[in-house]
Formats: structure tokens, C-alpha cells, sequence
């Protein structure tokens, strides 16, 4: 069957028959959620997972923390046969398919990481059969797709948008409102290798996108599209703590500032805080120095971003330091490991580095979440994780808000005294916590009130 050959009526009509499956490579967050709408849509979803843990959990039903949607959308499509999750596809019969790549691309030692995203080519390219297609889902650096699935199709033995349809359509979630940023909130971004992959592009994802879809001229301006989408959050977020640190010299509050440059259209003043943590701001601004590089360009103020978001937990540490007198043999409370607030994620979370310059400096940390129960990375470093308060604030000198979770916007003054049993220092990174609330209470709060 040449799925670019249907138009977007008998191509919605064969998904919901199951004549024509979604078959999805990984099933973390992009993965899940990509599965969780194909089956709200109504589709036949297979799921491919080669971490059994993820696999397991998505065959029992359960999508990532904090996504109910995919979750019951999981139940839904397992209850009613639509779902299944397999290893590999050797495990079910061949049909007519649309495979979804929702694996990671990352950053490590100085280079983009692409060999899971090559292995998932590999083995979606191979058992394609003729009239199906591949959709690479992962930001990458520009030229990365048509690279990857040249190569594989070739030894596939297959054409690009003749044999198989090549489509490459970034995912642009944020993790705690995933399935409804797919359906509701962004226009899909989407581009083929050719013509009739381009269209089965616009037909495919304009069923589910109901905020539309943006066709580009090549899947090299849509994959640039979503790596500036990020470099630019990355920069600006770079600036908003550069104009901090000022406004903090001269004892202003960042956040009255900042609200009343935002009030005309031309300001877009993120916020200042501990860091840029996630998988994916933090990361793709490296995939543009890759590509900038490999053209002999020098891409200095995204570089220079990268490196004063990276330096902020060093900053809040010798903040700590002076305002203490002295931050060794003195018991720190880390309030928030996830990497922004409400989310159940700490990939890359800056907490990790604030933890580690607070170590250097002879402290003793403890970190509290009210979202994550454990983790690795502190474990390995001997640092305790707790979801109680007390626990948490049991002894401290110093408290630092590093995460803006929700939760502790409602802190104040007494209860931190009574669950410490003296009176810390409270530093503030995010913006977080509500000055008037906070009576008897030395508050540091970066850019913002102090007493
Ligand atoms: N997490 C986010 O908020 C967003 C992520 N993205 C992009 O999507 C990519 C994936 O993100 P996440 O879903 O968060 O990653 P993740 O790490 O949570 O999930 C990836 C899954 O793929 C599985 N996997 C890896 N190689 C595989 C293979 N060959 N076959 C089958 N399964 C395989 C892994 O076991 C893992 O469960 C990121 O690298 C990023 O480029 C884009 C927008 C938002
Ligand atoms: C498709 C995609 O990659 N979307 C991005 C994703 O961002 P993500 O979930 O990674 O969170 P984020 O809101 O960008 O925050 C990333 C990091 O940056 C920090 N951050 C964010 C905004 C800001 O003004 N100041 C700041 O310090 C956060 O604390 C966090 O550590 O979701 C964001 C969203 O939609 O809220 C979106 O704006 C981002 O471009």
C-alpha cells in the first residue's frame, strides 16, 4: 500500500482499521506521548522499547510520571487490542506502516550522540516494506536526517520517497502537558525527503495537529527550525540571569523590572535562576555549534550563553559562602532536583552542580523533592533525597530553593523555623518563595527581596 498515495480520508480510515499501523521506536517521554495520540486517534500503535523496564511498564499501562493522558490512553488502546509492545518487530506480522523514531540524540564528550537514533533507523528501515514510512521525531543537528536514512536505505535496498517515505517532524512537548501540546497547543513542524513524503507529512500529522501544521522547504530548515526554537530559550534565559546579577548589585527586584519591560511587545525577559536543566534546552544549543563549526562559523553568543547558564550554580554557591560566613562543616537543604517545577524529571537538573559546589565548599547537602523518590547521581555521591520537609530542614544553616516546584511557594516563616530548629539562611534562586510570608527569616532572594 503507498501510504503517499491516500489522500487524509482513506488514510484516517485505514489507521483506524488497523490496515495501516504506528509503530514507535522508544517509548520515553516523546514516545509514549507520540503512541498515546496515535491510539487517542484511534489507530493500531505497536511500541518498541529495548529498556525492558520501559517496555514493561508501557505493556502494564503506565505512561511517564506525570503524563495521565498517556497513561489512560495506554489502558484504552490495550483493553480495546490497539496496543501492543514488542522488543523488536520480528514479533508481529508485516503490514503497511508509519514508524515513529522517538529515540534520544544527546551531547557527550564535545559530540553529538546518534547512535541510537542510527541503530532505530537501521532496524525501521529494514523492515519497511515498499509504500511505508519512516518519521524521525529527535531535534538534531542540521543534516542529519537525510544522512542517516540515505545510508540506511540504501543497504535496504530501498528509494527515498519512492519505495519509502522519509519525513522528519520535531517533537516540541514539555514534559507535564505532552499529549495536549501535540493535539492542542504547537503546529506540527513537518518536512520530507521529497515530494511525496512532504505530502504524506502534511496529510499524516494534520489528523492529530489540530493547531495545524507547518510544511518546510526541507527537512534541513525544519530540523534548524526546532534547534533555534532552543537556542534561543537558552540565550534569552542567558541574558535574564546576565540583567539579574545586575539588578541584584543594585538591590532591585528583577521580577517588578522584568514584568514592566515585558509590557510592550518587543521584550521577551525570561527568568533568572539556579541553571537550564532537561533534555533538551540545555543540549541543543551544542548541536548548533556542530553545525556552525563543521561551516567554519564561530556561533560566540550562543557559546557564551551556554557558559553563564552553566556557571550559575558556582554563582549561588559563593553567594551561599559569603552570606554564611563560611559555608564548611555548615548543613545545606537543597529544596528541588527536578529540572524545572512540577515535573517528575532531573535530566541534566543544575541541582546536580549547585550539590557539588556546595560539597567542595566542605558543606553537607540534603536534597528535597516533593516529585522524585530517588536517584542515582546523588546516591552516588552520598547525598541524601527526601520528599518530607522536616527531614529536610532538620539542622539547616542554609536553605536554597533550586527548583520552582509549586510546593513550596507556600513555605513560610515559622514552619521553616520550627521544622530547622533555628533560623537558616533561606536563599531563593527561582523567585519561588512569597517575602511577606517569610517573618524572622534572613531571605537572599536573587534579584529580589532581602531582609
Ligand atoms: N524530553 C523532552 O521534553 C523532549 C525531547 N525531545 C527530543 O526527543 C528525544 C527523546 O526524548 P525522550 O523521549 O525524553 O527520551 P527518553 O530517553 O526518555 O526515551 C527514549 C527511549 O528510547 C529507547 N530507545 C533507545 N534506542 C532505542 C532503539 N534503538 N529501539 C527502541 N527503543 C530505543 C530508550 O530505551 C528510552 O526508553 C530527545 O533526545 C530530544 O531530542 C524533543 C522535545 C521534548
Ligand atoms: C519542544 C521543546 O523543546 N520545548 C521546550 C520545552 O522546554 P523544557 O520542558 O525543557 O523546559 P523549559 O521551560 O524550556 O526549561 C528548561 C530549563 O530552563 C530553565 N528556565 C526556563 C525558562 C526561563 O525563563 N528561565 C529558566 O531558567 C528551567 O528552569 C529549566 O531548567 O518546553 C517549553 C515549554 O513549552 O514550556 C518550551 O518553551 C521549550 O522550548
Amino acid at each position: 500500500m503507498d501510504l503517499s498515495a491516500l489522500g487524509p480520508e482513506e488514510l484516517s480510515r485505514e489507521l483506524r482499521a488497523g490496515g495501516i499501523r504506528i509503530i514507535v521506536y522508544g517509548l520515553g517521554l516523546v514516545g509514549s506521548t507520540l503512541a498515546a495520540v496515535w491510539l487517542r486517534f484511534g489507530a493500531h500503535v505497536v511500541g518498541i522499547d529495548r529498556d525492558p523496564a520501559t517496555a514493561g511498564r508501557a505493556a502494564a499501562g503506565e505512561g511517564p510520571a506525570g503524563e495521565p493522558l498517556v497513561s489512560e490512553a495506554f489502558r484504552v488502546g490495550l483493553s480495546e487490542g490497539r496496543f501492543r509492545v514488542v522488543p523488536d518487530e520480528g514479533e508481529i506480522e508485516a503490514r503497511p506502516a508509519v514508524r515513529f523514531l522517538a529515540v534520544p540524540v544527546t551531547w557527550s564528550d564535545g559530540r553529538t550522540v546518534l547512535n541510537y537514533l542510527e541503530d532505530a533507523m537501521e532496524a525501521a528501515v529494514g523492515h519497511s516494506r515498499s509504500g511505508d514510512a519512516v518519521v524521525v521525531k529527535p531535534t538534531v543537528p542540521i543534516g542529519t536526517t537525510r544522512r542517516l536514512a540515505r545510508d540506511a536505505a540504501a543497504r535496504a535496498g530501498l528509494r527515498l520517497d519512492d519505495d519509502l517515505m522519509l519525513i522528519y517532524s520535531p517533537e516540541r512537548i514539555s514534559a507535564g502537558r505532552a499529549v495536549l501540546d501535540v493535539e492542542e497547543h504547537y503546529p506540527a513542524i513537518v518536512s520530507g525527503i521529497g515530494p511525496r513524503s512532504t505530502k504524506l507529512a502534511e496529510d499524516l500529522h494534520g489528523l492529530v495537529a489540530r493547531a495545524g501544521v507547518i510544511r518546510m522547504s526541507s527537512m534541513e530548515a525544519a530540523e534548524a527550525e526546532k534547534m533555534f526554537e532552543g537556542v534561543y530559550r537558552d540565550v534569552n534565559i542567558a541574558l535574564a540571569n546576565e540583567l539579574a546579577k545586575v539588578a541584584d548589585a543594585y538591590g532591585l527586584d528583577f521580577e517588578e523590572v522584568r514584568r514592566a519591560s515585558n509590557s510592550q511587545p518587543y521584550s521577551h525577559i525570561h527568568s533568572p535562576g539556579l541553571g537550564v536543566g532537561g533534555t533538551c534546552i540545555p543540549v541543543y544549543p551544542w548541536f548548533l555549534v556542530d553545525n556552525a563549526l563543521g561551516r567554519g562559523l564561530v556561533p560566540e553568543l550562543t557559546m557564551t550563553a551556554r557558559r553563564i547558564n552553566l556557571s550559575m550554580p558556582e554563582f549561588f554557591a559563593s553567594m551561599a559562602d559569603r552570606e554564611i560566613g563560611g559555608l564548611r562543616g555548615r548543613r545545606v537543604a537543597v529544596l528541588g532536583l527536578a529540572f524545572r517545577g512540577d515535573v517528575a524529571d532531573s535530566r541534566l537538573s543544575p541541582t546536580y552542580d549547585l550539590v557539588l559546589e556546595l560539597l567542595r565548599r566542605g558543606a553537607s547537602v540534603i536534597v528535597h523533592d516533593p516529585l522524585i523518590a530517588e536517584d542515582d547521581s546523588l546516591r552516588a555521591m552520598s547525598v541524601a533525597l527526601t520528599g518530607d520537609l522536616g527531614t529536610a530542614l532538620r539542622g539547616a544553616d542554609v536553605v536554597v530553593v533550586a527548583t520552582d516546584h509549586s510546593a513550596y511557594r507556600e513555605l513560610d516563616g515559622d514552619s521553616i523555623r520550627s521544622m530547622s530548629g533555628g533560623s537558616p539562611l533561606v536563599m531563593d534562586t527561582r523567585h519561588v518563595l512569597r517575602p511577606d510570608r517569610m517573618h524572622g527569616i534572613r531571605l537572599r532572594q536573587f534579584a529580589g527581596h532581602t531582609q
